[in-house]
């Protein structure tokens, strides 16, 4: 991957049928499911990217056995019995939240001390929500660095019961302890003591955990054990999402394939605000088609439950023929950056009107001047800015390998477009 990558303008309205790789947030939340279930499961549809990577070597760590078949996207785990297993040494959960944020309530499973660590990125993102859950369920746990922050290290048998967390800053933290919740001797009984945000991902969680032979009430899961099965992950939703800004904004048609209405993903509904924005979608319970209609206007849309697009928007949102007001998406400010100071400051650089607001931001339509956009080591800043260079001359995208963490074949998905 070169260290600045230029985006070629497309010649015509885009015109073709995609598979994104499988879905991150499902895969990472099988991975763990698998490695907590006794026997063997097969997980197809499978992401390899350095987000399920980390997942991978941490459920290792943890003492499943983990077989890859990258070719087939196939992961085959066996899981362990967290009842007999001890401490699992230092996990390395890289850059990704799900991993660190799913992976403590499992160590807390264990008897034994775990420490759960990861890069500069990660460290400065919150994790007090969930190190203190943990603590109220009776694991001890050690803040290594700043308080509220990683590394820490916790140590179990948490015997769980009632617990308090917040929702506001992040789903992970909910998901994580319902994850662990079944393997639990009193299982678990969560109470938010903040309005959720993301809760789509929530609904996911409980959903490969029924996948898995484990029901959720409410957020209450009753002492018991996983299953292990054999699971098919959906594609990636979140990453459609640009293949779908750019049939929007080039007038053109893309079909997703493998994601329709029986979708687990919250992001499937970005389709819904293009179609706000006036371009035409097409659902079946497998795929999902935007056609642009060749004008946009533009809408005011909250996010809170699909934020991981908001950036697409953001995007998209240049080429509407009036203004976009992306709302309740505050919480986005401690993702892999701060994406909504950054999206403004790189929309700015190109001569668009972009406003940060306390909860969002403001886009006002424009023509964008040649730019070599900074991407702040976040994946979502590469991919969504691309598609400016799909409209506009002279777009450049700095450390473009930057969208490893969860889709390493973006840009030679993106340009097979052009083809
Ligand atoms: O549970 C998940 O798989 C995720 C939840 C969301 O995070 P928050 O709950 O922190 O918003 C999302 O942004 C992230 O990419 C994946
Ligand atoms: C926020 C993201 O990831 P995570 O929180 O899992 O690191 C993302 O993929 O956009």
């Amino acid at each position: 991957m070169p260290d600045v990558l230029s985006v070629e303008p497309l010649t015509a309205p885009v015109d073709a049928t995609v598979r994104p790789p499988g879905s991150k947030s499902i895969t990472n939340r099988a991975l763990l499911c698998a490695a907590l279930a006794p026997g063997t499961s097969t997980l197809t549809g499978a992401l390899f990217a350095d987000d399920t990577r980390a997942m991978m070597g941490a459920i290792a760590a943890l003492g499943a056995t983990v077989a890859l078949d990258e070719e087939h996207h196939t992961v085959t785990v066996t899981g362990i019995d967290p009842a007999v297993t001890g401490g699992a040494g230092t996990i390395d959960a890289r850059q990704s939240g799900t991993t660190s944020r799913f992976l403590l309530p499992a160590a807390a499973l264990l008897a034994g001390r775990t420490v759960v660590d990861g890069t500069e990125q990660l460290r400065a993102r919150p994790f007090g929500p969930v190190l203190d859950a943990l603590r109220q369920i009776g694991a001890e746990v050690e803040e290594l660095g700043a308080p509220g922050f990683l590394p820490a290290a916790v140590h179990g048998p948490a015997h769980g019961g009632p617990v308090q967390v917040s929702g506001h800053i992040s789903s992970q933290f909910l998901s994580g302890l319902l994850m662990a919740g079944p393997l639990m001797a009193r299982g678990l009984d969560v109470s938010l003591t903040s309005p959720l945000v993301s809760v789509p991902y929530v609904e996911m969680t409980k959903a490969v955990m029924a996948a898995f032979g484990v029901t959720v009430d409410g957020l209450t899961v009753a002492s018991g054990g996983y299953r292990a099965t054999g699971y098919a992950i959906e594609p990636d939703a979140s990453a459609a999402s640009y293949f779908l800004g750019a049939a929007a904004i080039t007038g053109g048609r893309v079909t997703v394939s493998g994601l329709g209405t029986e979708s687990l993903q919250g992001d499937v509904r970005f389709a819904d605000v293009l179609e706000r924005m006036g371009a035409s979608v097409t659902r079946t319970a497998d795929s999902l088609t935007v056609r642009g209609t060749g004008s946009l206007q533009g809408v005011d849309v909250d996010m809170a439950d699909i934020s991981d697009t908001a950036q697409t928007l953001a995007a998209v949102a240049v080429f509407a023929d009036s203004p976009t007001r992306v709302r309740g998406i505050g919480f986005i400010r401690g993702k892999e950056t701060d994406r909504v100071g950054a999206v403004v400051t790189e929309l700015r650089r190109a001569g668009i009107d972009a406003v940060e607001d306390a909860d969002g931001f403001t886009i006002h339509p424009g023509g964008p001047r040649p730019t070599r956009f900074a991407t702040y080591e976040d994946h979502r800043m590469a991919m969504s800015l691309s598609l400016i260079g799909l409209r506009a001359p002279g777009i450049e995208i700095v450390d473009p390998g930057c969208v490893a963490k969860t889709y390493p074949a973006y840009f030679t998905d993106l340009a097979a477009l052009t083809r």
